[in-house]
């Protein structure tokens, strides 16, 4: 299924907004040039299912996935607990019918496949190795080999527990995408348009490099909310992003 309004670029815009009424602010300005709006713990964890609703209420999200005349949502949630906690997790969110649901890979196999088998109509993205983690920082939290090393082992075990969608950097996208075809959807944060701050991201690449590795959707957030035009800064990402995908059929 391919992924926002028809003919949108696959860009997943962060709304890390420290409340509704500036998500909503942001929402409006960028949801003409994304395919994806991303919530994740800052917001979530604020204002709770009542910003979905209120997104919807004001057209600025899809209903469901595939009924995409607006972006479709994307809970980053990256769920990690025991098995049945996780699953129970999982059916909360059901009820707002994202897209897609982030859970750490890490948790493991058995975490993976309750988030899978709890919710099998959404997504579970499978959260490899946060893209704020370099080789040093990898090796400090006790995992042993590249950062590639270990996005290439945590992606296998996503998607053999039922992960359909995996969250690595841009610089490994090729990587997994040799290992595990075409089926899974790969998604990249991580990713900072040519000279902007990478700020606490470590691994790194730019929108057209992203796609052009082969993600299916890209992630951008404050090199689009902390701009002056937010609208415009999405927009020339979405642009970037559509110049860079390969032609169709190579
Ligand atoms: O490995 C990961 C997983 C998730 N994220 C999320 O993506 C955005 C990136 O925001 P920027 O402002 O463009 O850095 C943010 O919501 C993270 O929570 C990630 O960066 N890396």
């Amino acid at each position: 299924m391919s992924i926002g309004p028809a003919g949108r670029a696959p860009l997943a815009v962060a709304l890390d907004a420290p409340d509704g009424a500036t998500a909503l602010r942001w929402a409006a300005a960028v949801a003409p040039a994304a395919a994806v709006l991303k919530i994740g713990l800052e917001l979530f964890y604020r204002e709770g299912p009542a910003v979905v609703d209120a997104l919807r209420e004001q057209g600025l999200l899809a209903a469901a996935p595939g009924s995409a005349s607006a972006p479709e949502l994307f809970l980053d949630l990256k769920l990690h607990d025991i098995p049945a906690t996780v699953a129970g997790g999982m059916r909360s969110v059901a009820t707002l019918s994202p897209r897609f649901v982030t859970v750490h890979a890490a948790g493991g196999s058995a975490m993976v496949r309750a988030a899978v088998d709890a919710a099998p109509d959404i997504e579970v993205a499978g959260v490899t190795v946060l893209t704020s983690l370099d080789v040093k920082a990898l090796a400090a939290i006790g995992f042993t080999g590249s950062p590639r090393d270990v996005v290439r082992r945590l992606a296998v075990l996503a998607v053999e527990a039922g992960a359909r969608a995996l969250v690595c950097s841009p610089q490994e996208v090729r990587m997994v995408r040799s290992e595990l075809g075409d089926a899974v959807t790969l998604i990249t944060p991580g990713v900072r348009p040519p000279g902007a701050q990478a700020a606490d991201q470590a691994r790194t690449a730019t929108p057209r490099e992203a796609i052009a590795s082969g993600a299916n959707l890209v992630v951008v957030g404050r090199p689009i909310t902390r701009a002056t035009d937010l609208g415009e800064a999405a927009q020339a990402i979405a642009d970037s992003i559509s110049a860079g995908r390969a032609p169709v059929g190579t």
